[in-house]
C-alpha cells in the first residue's frame, strides 16, 4: 500500500483527495493536517466520509509527513515551498496541487505570485503534473507541481493543433469560465451565494496568475513563444471549468480535426473526444476525472473553435494529483479514478 499523507485536509481539493483515496485500493491516507482542527476525526467535520475513514486531523509536522510514500499538498501558494525541502531530502515523494512549482522562470513566478521563492532549486527539478504531456517525465519525478485548473483545460484543448503546427501561434484567445469552487473553501464576499448565484462575470482580465503557467505550456508545446489571451469567468454553479478556445489556421485547407483529435487522445484514459459537432457541458464531467473535447470550424474558414470541459476539483486538481500518483508509483494510472459524473 502507499503511505499518503495530505496537508490541508479541510479544503475543496483536500477533501476531494480524500474522497476518491479512501476508495484507491492501492493507497492508505495515514496522515492529514489541519492548523485548526487538531484531533477532530475528519468524518465528524465532513459526514460524506463516515464509514470511509478513520483518521483525525493533526497539525502540519514535518517528522510524521516523512513517514508517508508520498505527500500532497492541497494548501495556498507558498506552503510546500517550506515543508517540501526536508520531505525531499528524506526521499518522500511530494505532488503540490498548488502553483509553488510550476512555473520554470522563478523571477516570472515571484512577479505573478507576489512571494519570494525559498526553494528555486527544486523548481528546477519539479516535473510539471499534465500526464497527457509529461507523462514520461512524472515517471521518474520526485516532485511535481501539478497543473493549474484553467490551465489543465486549455492546454489539453489547444495540445493537438499546437504539436501539429496547424494554427498561428501569436493569436490564441481562450474564454474560460469557472465554477465558485475554484476560489476554495475560505470565507470571501465574493463567492457568497448572493454575490455569484444568478449572474456572471469575468475577472482578471488585465492579468491572471495563471496566464504565464498556460504561455509556458503553450510554447513548449508550439516550440515557439505564443501570443495568449486569456479571460476567466465567475459562473454560478459549484464545480466545473468550460473553456473556448479561438485559433485560426494557418492553412485552411481541411487538415482533419476530427480525426486528429481523436488520434491524439486514443490512448488516453481521461480525454474524451466527442463527436463531430456536439458541445461538452460541465456536468458531463462532475465529480469525474475526464476532460470532454470538442473541436469546431463554425465557418468552415480559418477559425477552430475547441471546447474543452473539466472538474475543477478532479481533473483540475484532486484527480489530477492522484493519476500523477499513479504514474509515479507504477499503479494502473486509472486506479481509483473510474468515477462517473453525475447526471444531472
Ligand atoms: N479549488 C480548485 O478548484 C483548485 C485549487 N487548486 C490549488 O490547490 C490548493 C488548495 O486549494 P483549495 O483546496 O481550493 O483551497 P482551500 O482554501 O479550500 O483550502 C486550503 C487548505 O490549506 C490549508 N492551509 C492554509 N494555509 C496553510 C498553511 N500555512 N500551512 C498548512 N496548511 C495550510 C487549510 O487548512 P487549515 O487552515 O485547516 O490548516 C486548508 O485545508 C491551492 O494552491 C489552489 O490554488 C488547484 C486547482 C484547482
Ligand atoms: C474561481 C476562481 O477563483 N478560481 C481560481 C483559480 C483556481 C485555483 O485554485 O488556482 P490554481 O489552479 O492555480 O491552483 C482563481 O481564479 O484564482
Amino acid at each position: 500500500m502507499i503511505k499518503a499523507g495530505i496537508v490541508g485536509g479541510t479544503g475543496y481539493t483536500g477533501v476531494e483527495l480524500l474522497r476518491i483515496l479512501s476508495a484507491h485500493p492501492g493507497v492508505s491516507v495515514d496522515v492529514i493536517t489541519s492548523r485548526s482542527e487538531d484531533g477532530i476525526p475528519v468524518a465528524d467535520m465532513f459526514p460524506s466520509l463516515r464509514g470511509h475513514l478513520d483518521l483525525a486531523y493533526s497539525v502540519p509536522d514535518v517528522e510524521k509527513l516523512a513517514q508517508c510514500d508520498v505527500v500532497f499538498f492541497a494548501t495556498p501558494h507558498g506552503v510546500a515551498m517550506n515543508m517540501s525541502p526536508e520531505l525531499i531530502a528524506r526521499g518522500v515523494k511530494v505532488i503540490d496541487l498548488g502553483a509553488d512549482f510550476r512555473i520554470k522562470d522563478v523571477a516570472l513566478w515571484e512577479t505573478w505570485y507576489n512571494h519570494e521563492h525559498t526553494c528555486p532549486d527544486l523548481v528546477a527539478k519539479a516535473v510539471y503534473g499534465l500526464p497527457e504531456m509529461n507523462r514520461e517525465q512524472i515517471r521518474e519525478a520526485q516532485l511535481i507541481g501539478c497543473a493549474g485548473c484553467y490551465p489543465t483545460a486549455a492546454q489539453l484543448g489547444y495540445l493537438p493543433l499546437l504539436e501539429k503546427q496547424l494554427i498561428d501561434h501569436r493569436r490564441l484567445i481562450a474564454d474560460c469560465k469557472s465554477g465558485v469552487s475554484g476560489a476554495g473553501r475560505g470565507a470571501s464576499i465574493g463567492t457568497l451565494l448572493c454575490e455569484t448565484s444568478e449572474s456572471v462575470k469575468a475577472y482578471g482580465v488585465s492579468g491572471h496568475r495563471h496566464l504565464p503557467e498556460i504561455r509556458q505550456g503553450l510554447t513548449q508545446l508550439a516550440g515557439r513563444p505564443v501570443g495568449l489571451t486569456f479571460v476567466p469567468h465567475l459562473m454560478p454553479m459549484i464545480r466545473g471549468i468550460h473553456t473556448t478556445l479561438y485559433s485560426v489556421l494557418r492553412d485552411p485547407v481541411d487538415p482533419g480535426l476530427q480525426q486528429l483529435f481523436e488520434e491524439r487522445y486514443a490512448n488516453e484514459p481521461f480525454v474524451d473526444v466527442m463527436p463531430a459537432g456536439s458541445c461538452p457541458e460541465t456536468r458531463s464531467v462532475k465529480g469525474s476525472n475526464f476532460c470532454r473535447i470538442s473541436v469546431h470550424r463554425p465557418q468552415d474558414d480559418d477559425t477552430v473553435v475547441v471546447l474543452a470541459v473539466i472538474d475543477n476539483l478532479v481533473k483540475g486538481a484532486a484527480g489530477q494529483a492522484i493519476q500523477v500518483m499513479n504514474i509515479m508509483f507504477e499503479r494502473p494510472e486509472a486506479e481509483g479514478l473510474q468515477q462517473i459524473a453525475l447526471m444531472p
